[in-house]
């Protein structure tokens, strides 16, 4: 999938959330999309997702249905439990029967019997009852059940302690590793990278993707570029006891 030309404000907007903007995925990669706050990170996976029509021209677009996109934030009738959020997220795909669901059936996911009580546990727990770390690890663990072509995360680790992160990255480096898929995945979290071994990093500054690199070059493309967000990102990576963008 490639996006060219890509020049997007809001109606209500006074500026240009992409300026001219151009990038491409490759196939059953790991983006990780970095970018500061009101950068237009959460835009450009609505733009990806096809959530947001706008005036650019797309290339080898991957249909609606074959895209998975975690929105930030969706809100969730606080009296449903894990099972029932199990259910409307898996049984809507079509991908699963509503008699087949189990904590069993997410076993395959596991490394530890730590996953299998937090699931057991979560099961029954109403959403309201859990801790936004634990909805969101939840969540996450489902959609990473689905059987698409392109995932979209927007800040899948926020609010997540880092064991769970860990768990997380788990989960989404499965979807490649083991199926190939590609996946974007937008966060503030710099020290994110080390959840995955086969990635790339895109950096969103100033309405364009200024770094498109695999994980052995992007850090010296974000060297070579001046703006001070690049020069943020490196100085954080450099410099391992502080890692917060
Ligand atoms: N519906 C909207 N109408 C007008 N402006 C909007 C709308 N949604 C977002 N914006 C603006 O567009 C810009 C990009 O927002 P976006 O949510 O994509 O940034 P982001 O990089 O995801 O930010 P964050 O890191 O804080 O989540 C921001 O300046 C935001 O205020």
């Amino acid at each position: 999938m490639k996006i060219e030309h890509l020049n997007f404000k809001y109606k209500k907007g006074d500026r240009l959330v992409f300026d001219n903007l151009s990038f491409n995925l490759v196939q059953g990669k790991i983006h990780i999309l970095l970018g500061r706050n009101g950068g237009g990170k959460s835009t450009l996976l609505d733009v990806l997702s096809g959530l947001l029509r706008v005036d650019a021209v797309i290339l080898n677009p991957i249909p609606k249905n074959e895209i998975l996109y975690q929105i930030q934030g969706v809100p969730i009738l606080s009296t449903i439990k894990g099972k029932h959020l199990a259910e409307l997220i898996l049984c809507a795909s079509g991908q699963y029967k509503s008699r087949d669901l189990s904590p069993e059936m997410c076993s395959e996911l596991f490394n530890d019997h730590r996953e299998w009580e937090k699931i057991t546990y979560l099961w029954d727990q109403q959403y309201g009852k859990m801790s936004p770390g634990e909805r969101r690890w939840l969540t996450i663990m489902l959609y990473c059940m689905l059987d698409k072509s392109l995932y979209l995360f927007d800040e899948p680790t926020a609010g997540v302690d880092p064991y769970s992160g860990m768990q997380i990255a788990r989960f989404i480096r499965r979807l490649q590793e083991k199926k190939g898929k590609t996946v974007v995945y937008a966060t503030h979290k710099i020290q994110d990278l080390n959840g995955f071994k086969d990635y790339r990093v895109l950096v969103l500054d100033e309405g364009k993707i200024v770094v498109n690199e695999d994980g052995q070059h992007w850090l010296q493309a974000c060297k070579k570029e001046k703006g001070p967000f690049c020069k943020r990102i490196v100085a954080l990576w450099e410099n391992s006891s502080s890692n917060l963008i």
